[in-house]
């Protein structure tokens, strides 16, 4: 079984699709960090997110270790906004993220463009959202949590300039597949929108 999970920066898919990985017994991909690895590593090199070119040098990521802290920094997130961008750069990252949909034993993989372009076919597909000010609550606890710097109103901004960015690029945009299932978290705990998830991926198997 295939599952895509997408939807905006915070909304909860992350948590979603570990959890159904774990309760279906499916590997995982988080293809966010794919996109991260590769604003580290222009970061790294001193390059400029604003050319195209750059970013796809800094395209060869296997280097970078998953657990890296500097992955989910903001000024990482902010970077890999900006370079997920680039036709060429997701070009660059399209053949690992299909390969590892296409594994033997199905895959759960989130993202922005799992069930419109990496995974068409997926068996369920779930677009998993929450208000822009829920998302910026969650996103200031998470980074409290980890003893960062944080203020309320930056990072609701910087969620809304994300989802625009997210929204309006001409590769891949983010967009609900016609197929997917609208699971909206805003009111749920962690628990309650694992628990729906978890219902609507049984529901959608059994067709
Ligand atoms: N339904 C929820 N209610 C409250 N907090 C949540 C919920 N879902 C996720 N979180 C928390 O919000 C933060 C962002 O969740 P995450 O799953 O990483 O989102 P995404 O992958 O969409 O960016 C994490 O700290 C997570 O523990
Ligand atoms: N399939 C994907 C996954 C991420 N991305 C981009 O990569 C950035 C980091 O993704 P992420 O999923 O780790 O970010 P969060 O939603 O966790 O904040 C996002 O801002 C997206 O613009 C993408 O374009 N396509």
């Amino acid at each position: 079984m295939v599952i895509a999970v997408d939807g905006p920066a915070a909304s909860g898919k992350g948590t979603i699709a570990r959890a159904l990985a774990r309760h279906f017994g499916l590997p995982h991909l988080d293809t966010g960090l794919l996109y991260r690895s590769v604003a580290l590593n222009l970061w790294r090199f001193g390059g400029d997110p604003g050319s195209e070119f750059e970013a796809v040098r800094a395209c060869h990521i296997d280097g970078i270790g998953w657990d890296d802290p500097e992955l989910r920094s903001e000024t990482v997130s902010s970077i890999a906004s900006r370079i997920s961008a680039y036709p060429m750069v997701r070009e660059a990252l399209l053949e690992r993220q299909k390969r590892f949909a296409a594994g033997p034993s199905g895959a759960v993989l989130d993202g922005r463009d799992i069930g419109t372009v990496i995974a068409p076919d997926a068996d369920v597909k779930l677009f998993v959202t929450a208000s822009p000010q829920i998302r910026a609550e969650r996103r200031l606890k998470e980074l409290q949590a980890r003893g960062m710097p944080a203020h309320l109103p930056d990072i609701l901004a910087d969620i809304e300039a994300r989802d625009a960015r997210d929204s309006d690029r001409s590769s891949a945009p983010l967009r609900q597949a016609e197929d997917a299932v609208l699971l909206d978290t805003s009111r749920m705990s962690a628990e309650e929108a694992v628990a729906a998830a978890i219902v609507i991926v049984e529901k959608q198997r059994l067709g």
